[in-house]
């Protein structure tokens, strides 16, 4: 059998497969879409097979693969990954047989948007002829970025010849149709790369849709709108522009396609017409998912908590903590990685590419392997010396106060304002990613220690823990958690109690804490509590007004040392004054480098405490 033939032939008798052999050494004048003596012939053995077969036809007219498909769909070949980013098409049609006179179907329009087919004919036999459904892309119209799918009405086949001039029989005009294909073609490029040319300049983010399965799983855990609010705000922290959210119902994300398969393929039309790069999957992606849709759109692929993962590369500040983002990434990545074009090596061109794993998104997985075992070693190292670090501090009984909370709940806001300091705060997710530690002074040579620290998110995956470790081993032996909270935030229910559940798993379950509801400059009065009415160790504040923590910054030095946390003051330099309205006295802000890579300390115990 030739190896032009695609497809099985395994019940083909010999003089049929000679017959299919033959239909691929045919030749197309360049400038026709199909002859009429080919149409009639794939047709006529396509009955005789009761089976479809398509002809892939180059530019030059050469037909480059014959494909048997079954009675009602073809299974097209893979072609090698080309990405025609420069609004080039594959420059090849694919003409086939209908047994049926159906209409293209939305796999057929799928084929075509995937492959970037120059065009696409389907033949069927009827009464008065061959007739003809063609569909082709186009740009999309009206100043919309990106391609749409142009189909055009049902023609006789006969009009498609040079001679016809593409009128029908009682001489009407169908000027739309490519009855010169390569006048169409060269045409239809030039328009498709003048667009992609107006898109680059443009100059937006990747263009990225979620595609969300909502599992039974999730809506156990509720909150499926906060969730999806979230991921906007996980793309727009990651510079990614949001096109389009997808969502489908379901028990479970079907263990092949993620989505089910049809749906599927909808999805790739619409992001073929939005010019969509990038595919973000909710909630997480098996390795052979990833794979199979990746095979299957010819986008790039990743999922939440790889999106996750990308925002912590781009934040990582200090050496420790871009070894632990480089380390989480490698964790994450290694089981998915099961050759060329998946997970592994989708972020680089896309959103990542500046994190601190983008120099290894080709490697494989030994050389990942290698490099996990060599960061852990570091990370072993620099862990010895953080705990160094952190029984001097002990001994000297400067008691810790470790402020927690939901990302963007206004931590690190919180800490500049009492401290005086300048800490990244900003309008984004995971802004914090290395801890932050400052010294606070109160009156009476009193001194505590504030630990600034990466927000927690819903659905915390294990590498992602692993990441967050240097500053949560320092959490679960903190003296006093400030649990902040942003009042505003409707999902601010399951944001406390995701939050705890991360406390829960850190072994910080047990330690005191405050309740810091914060934001509260945005909620009208009535939506605060009276301050009599408030829960004992609940404070609202606005942590963009000093004198709105007042009260919290005296109930912390209450809850340390008059009820006797804390026996003696720090090795103290003299007692200072309390500036006018502020209830703390600051010293000038000390950062101390304090970050680091080290397993989840859930042996670590809080310093011990004379209750
Ligand atoms: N109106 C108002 N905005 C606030 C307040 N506190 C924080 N913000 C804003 O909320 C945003 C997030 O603040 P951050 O301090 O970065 O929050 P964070 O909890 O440290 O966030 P991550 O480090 O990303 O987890 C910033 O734009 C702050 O300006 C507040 O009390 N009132
Ligand atoms: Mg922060």
């Amino acid at each position: 059998m030739s190896d032009v033939v695609h497809g099985d032939t395994s019940n083909l008798k010999p003089s049929q497969a000679r017959a299919l052999g033959r239909l691929g050494e045919r030749r197309v004048p360049a400038d026709q879409v199909v002859t009429g003596p080919l149409a009639r012939d794939l047709l006529a053995l396509s009955h005789e097979l009761n089976r479809r077969i398509g002809l892939f036809i180059d530019r030059r007219g050469r037909i480059s693969r014959v494909i048997l498909g079954d009675a009602h769909s073809l299974e097209l070949p893979e072609f090698e990954r080309v990405r025609g980013a420069d609004g080039r098409l594959r420059g090849i049609r694919l003409v086939s047989s209908h047994l049926v006179p159906d209409p293209l179907d939305r796999e057929e329009l799928a084929d075509l948007a995937k492959l970037r087919l120059d065009l696409i004919a389907a033949l069927h036999d009827s009464p008065g002829g061959v007739q003809v459904d063609l569909a082709s892309l186009q740009p999309a119209r009206d100043d919309q970025r990106g391609f749409e799918l142009r189909s055009f009405a049902r023609a006789p086949l006969a009009l498609l010849s040079p001679d016809a001039g593409g009128r029908d029989r009682v001489g009407h005009p169908r000027p739309e149709l490519p009855t010169d294909f390569t006048a169409f073609i060269r045409e239809l490029e030039g328009e498709l790369v003048q667009a992609t040319a107006r898109t680059v300049a443009a100059g937006h983010g990747t263009r990225a849709m979620v595609l969300q399965v909502h599992s039974d799983e999730m809506n156990r855990q509720g909150g499926i709108e906060a969730r999806q609010a979230e991921l906007r705000e996980l793309c727009r922290t990651a510079g990614v522009q949001l096109v389009e959210l997808v969502v489908q119902r379901r028990r479970y994300p079907d263990p092949k396609t993620f989505l089910g398969s049809g749906k599927l393929r909808e999805v790739l039309v619409r992001a073929l017409e939005q010019d969509v790069e990038l595919l973000i999957c909710d909630p997480e992606l098996s390795a052979s998912q990833a794979r199979v849709i990746s095979t299957q759109t010819d986008l790039m692929v990743i999922d939440r908590t790889m999106l996750i993962l990308d925002i912590f590369a781009q934040h990582a500040r200090s050496s420790d903590g871009k070894l632990q983002v480089e380390l989480a990434q490698l964790r994450y990545r290694l089981p998915r990685m099961v050759g060329k074009g998946t997970m592994m090596s989708r972020l680089a061109g896309g959103i990542g590419g500046r994190g601190p794993g983008e120099t290894k998104l080709e490697i494989d997985r030994r050389r990942a392997q290698a490099r996990i075992n060599e960061l852990d070693k570091r990370l072993v190292h620099l862990r010895r010396q953080r705990e160094q670090r952190r029984a001097r501090r002990r001994r000297s009984e400067v008691p810790v106060v470790a402020i927690v909370g939901y990302t963007n709940a206004g931590k690190s806001t919180l800490l500049n304002t009492v401290t005086d300091s300048e800490v990244r705060a900003e309008d984004k997710l995971f802004a914090t990613l290395d801890p932050t530690v400052r010294r606070v002074r109160f009156p009476e040579e009193r001194e505590v220690v504030m630990l600034d620290t990466v927000g927690f998110i819903r659905d915390l995956p294990p590498a992602l823990m692993q990441a967050f470790s240097a500053t949560l081993e320092e959490v679960a032996e903190a003296d006093l958690l400030l649990h902040v909270v942003d009042a505003t935030d409707p999902d601010n229910t399951q944001q406390i109690q995701a939050v705890e559940r991360i406390l829960d798993e850190l072994g910080a379950a047990d330690l005191d804490r405050f309740m810091v509801f914060n934001k509260c400059d945005l909620l009208p009065e009535s939506r605060l509590m009276p301050e009599s009415e408030l829960a004992v160790g609940t404070y609202q504040v606005s942590a963009l007004d000093r004198r709105s923590t007042r009260r919290l910054m005296e109930a912390i030095e209450d809850h340390l040392w008059a009820r006797g946390k804390v026996e003696a003051p720090g090795p103290g330099r003299g007692p200072r004054v309390v500036p006018a309205g502020a209830a703390t006295a600051v010293e000038p802000p000390e950062a101390e480098p304090d970050a680091g890579e080290g397993e989840l300390s859930g042996e670590a115990k809080p310093p011990a405490l004379n209750e």
